[in-house]
């Protein structure tokens, strides 16, 4: 029934218990799943040590009662302290189940391991300061931490920290990831992010995590046209342009064709530098209906023809990846320059230049971008989200922190570029390209350079294969 990747909001995720309950199971069985489920990784990664369980008012304290009480049965020496009366009925049956002391928050000494199931999706405000630095406390003192759902004070559906929350050691998320989960600056903190089973089913959820995608060698006829043309359409700046035609190429394209301002040839012989001098070259360049993918941007520049060159691009009718400068310049033409149907990469100064002030968490204000402009967007950061016009959206968790160099955006703009001349289908052409990023980050280590991923991505795309 679980989807492992499937992300479910606050509100999504109450009908979907409702749904279990609905279908006969009582809100207390899933409790009981819930609370297993998370002991049993307690169990694994701290066995005997002794704990000390944090419980809320709500069933979120319920899970750590059920906890509690499973893990003593297992000779684990466990307290339990709690922040008063458990309000909801089955976190009082959970209470009653453990049955044994309840020691305050504030009197409570600390212990080797750590429950943090103080509050879960139902969490309304920041916790008030004197929690928060007792949980604080705790957990510093603590060489295991585990959050039960989400860390406490972190908002379900945002990411946002309504209070101070510690980094914690394990998360454990119930049933199915939040929004929570995946977006920044929540997502920084725990060293580890699980998502248990409980029965929940998530199969009709729209949000999704990134996953690693199948891909597939080219087939026994295959041939340079057959397996994807794309056209860079470059300007001023040739570097950036190269860099985005070696991913592309690398991303499974048969052919890269680099269109270029200046007539100086550079870059390996392996893609094709054409010159075209202004927006009529570029048109006539772009005449050609094998190709499959046109990307623009990378290198564009703003400055003299370059909006004409992206006009060029644009009005060829192909497939479009609109990146960087391009993004720019159509921030001050107008969403409704940008054809339908494109895929649209930008970063957070970009998106605010492009869509402004939008509301609500960035999963909301990707998909209303997406919707606004009836494009595929990756919406890049630390926690870069896809977000289709229909609705999906696939959320990466945190990436390498060594991407924040220049260059890297190039790369990711010309993978997609390939695997969108490769798929023909813009989500799935940004699902492959962000994770083979990411995936050619992670085998780059530390301190790389731009030029560096383009090394990793015949590695990371044999991984998929
Ligand atoms: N859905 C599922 O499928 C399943 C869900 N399960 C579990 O239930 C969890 C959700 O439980 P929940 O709805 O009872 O909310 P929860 O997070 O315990 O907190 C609510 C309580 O805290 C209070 N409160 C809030 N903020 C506060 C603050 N800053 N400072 C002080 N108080 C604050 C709030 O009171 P109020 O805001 O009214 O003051 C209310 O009393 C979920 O995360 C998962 O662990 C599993 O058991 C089984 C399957
Ligand atoms: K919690």
């Amino acid at each position: 029934m679980m989807r492992d990747d499937a992300i479910l909001t606050a509100a999504q995720m109450q009908d979907a218990e409702q749904a279990v309950i609905a279908g006969a199971v009582p809100e207390y069985a899933l409790m009981e799943r819930a609370g297993a489920a998370a002991a049993e990784i307690v169990w694994r990664s701290g066995g005997k040590r002794d704990l000390l369980v944090l419980c809320g008012p709500g069933n979120n304290g319920g899970d750590g009662f059920v906890m509690a009480r499973l893990l003593r049965e297992r000779g684990v020496p466990v307290r339990v302290a709690s922040l008063g009366d458990s309000r909801t009925d089955s976190s009082l049956k959970a209470r009653a189940g453990w049955g044994a002391p309840v020691e305050t928050l504030a009197d409570a000494a600390p212990a080797t391991q750590i429950v943090d199931a103080l509050f879960g999706t139902g969490l309304t405000r920041g916790l008030d300061a004197e929690l928060a630095g007792r949980l604080r406390q705790f957990t510093e003192r603590a060489s295991f931490t585990y959050a039960v759902d989400l860390p406490s004070g972190v908002q379900t559906d945002t990411g946002e920290l309504l209070s101070d929350v510690p980094t914690m050691g394990v998360c454990i998320a119930l049933g199915a990831f939040k929004p929570g989960h995946m977006l920044q600056p929540a997502a920084g903190r725990w060293q580890r992010l699980v998502c248990v089973d409980i029965g929940i089913d998530a199969s009709g959820a729209k949000m999704h995590r990134l996953s690693a995608p199948q891909l597939h060698p080219p087939g026994p006829f295959a041939h340079k046209y057959s397996r994807g043309l794309v056209a860079i359409v470059g300007g001023e700046m040739a570097g950036a342009g190269l860099l985005a035609s070696q991913a592309a190429a690398r991303a499974g394209a048969g052919m890269v064709r680099h269109i270029v301002q200046e007539a100086i040839h550079q870059g390996p012989g392996a893609i094709i530098a054409q010159h075209a001098a202004d927006a009529a070259d570029v048109a006539a360049s772009l005449k050609d209906s094998r190709i499959r993918a046109v990307l623009v941007g990378p290198g564009l520049g703003r400055e003299g023809g370059a909006s004409d060159r992206l006009k060029a691009a644009m009005g060829a009718g192909h497939p479009l990846v609109l990146d960087a400068d391009a993004l720019s310049l159509l921030a001050g033409e107008g969403v409704d320059a940008i054809p339908p149907g494109a895929v649209l990469t930008p970063h957070e100064g970009e998106f605010a230049r492009l869509f402004g002030d939008l509301p609500g968490s960035k999963i909301d204000r990707a998909l209303a971008a997406a919707k606004r402009t009836r494009s595929i967007l990756i919406y890049k950061g630390s926690d870069s989200i896809i977000a289709a016009p229909d609705g999906r959206a696939v959320l990466s968790p945190a990436s390498s922190s060594w991407l924040s160099t220049a260059g890297t955006g190039d790369v990711l703009a010309g993978l997609v570029a390939g695997r969108l001349a490769v798929t023909g289908d813009g989500f799935q052409a940004a699902c492959e390209a962000l994770w083979l990023h990411g995936e050619a980050a992670r085998r780059a280590g530390a301190a790389f350079i731009a030029d560096d991923l383009l090394a990793e991505l015949p590695a990371a795309i044999a991984s998929r294969l």
